[in-house]
């Protein structure tokens, strides 16, 4: 497939009278590498929820790997796009095991049933934990896991079903220093794989976008502030905008920091 993984054209949602976002519209394209940045409550995860097809909007259109939301079986486009987010982790069943949990990534459900896997599906499943640096919590419950394993198993899962299209909500969210950097740097070499998919990644922080990552679009509100690549959108003037308070930004070593400025 080659060209535009994500179009969205004139998008808004609005729930209980509230505008969550407003007419946005936002073309990514395959081997791109986006992260949507803003502050709290500026419609971060309602956009990726979104182009997850989980949410449909409620003004403009939205085509996700070439068909239009409304128009196509969204149980068939699921398990095109690799989903990792804490609204899917808190869904997980009682019990669930991490690699029946990466498993069932491949139909995009959660909770085993009757579905039947191979021996490839599950060696694939184990490559990618082993990539992720999870090999050793295989047969663990997922519930019994601290937040920094969790993270690198939804990634491990919504990556089985060799998604098109990877979306990764908030992916470094309530992780130490430690767990946070190793996280990141993982995310970079994703990033830099040519065979990894186009990645779309939600987060309030610059810190956490890793190496490699191409385009950026701020929120703020609802509404876009800025969109494109990415050291064209994290500017003074942008993330000032974006998040309300004066900010100062660097780079170094591919790396993004911000501070405010008095
Ligand atoms: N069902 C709903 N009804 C009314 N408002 C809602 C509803 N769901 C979400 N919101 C509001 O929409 C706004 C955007 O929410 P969203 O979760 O997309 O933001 P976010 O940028 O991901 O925020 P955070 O960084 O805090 O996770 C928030 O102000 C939230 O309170």
């Amino acid at each position: 497939m080659a060209g535009e993984v994500l179009q969205l054209r004139g998008v808004g949602v609005k729930r209980e009278g509230a505008t969550l976002l407003r007419d946005v519209t936002w073309t990514v394209n395959e081997g791109e590498r986006w992260v949507i940045v803003g502050p709290n409550g500026a419609g971060k995860t309602t956009l990726l929820q979104v182009a997850a097809a989980m949410l449909h909007p409620s003004s403009g259109s939205v085509e996700i790997l070439e068909e239009e939301l409304g128009r196509t079986d969204v149980f068939e486009l699921r398990p095109r796009i690799g989903f990792a987010s804490s609204a899917v982790a808190e869904k997980v069943p009682a019990g669930e095991t991490v690699i029946d949990l990466v498993l069932t990534g491949s139909y995009a459900i959660l909770g085993r049933w009757q579905e039947e896997y191979d021996t490839t599906d599950v060696s694939r499943a184990v490559a990618l934990l082993e990539a992720l640096g999870c090999s050793d919590l295989i047969r663990r419950s997922f519930s019994t896991l601290s937040e920094g394993e969790r993270k690198r198993v939804q990634i491990a899962r919504a990556l089985m079903p060799d998604p098109e299209l990877l979306l990764l909500d908030e992916p470094a969210a309530g992780l130490d220093l430690g767990a946070r950097e190793d996280l990141v740097d993982r995310l970079g070499r994703l990033a830099a794989d040519p065979a990894a998919p186009t990645i779309v990644m939600v987060t309030h922080h610059v810190e956490e976008v890793p190496e490699g990552f191409t385009h950026a679009l701020l929120l703020r509100r609802g509404e876009l502030v800025a969109q494109g690549k990415v050291d064209e959108v994290f500017t003074t003037e942008h993330l000032t905008a974006a998040f309300g308070v004066p900010l100062g930004v660097d780079r170094q070593n591919g790396r993004w920091y911000a501070r405010t400025v008095r």
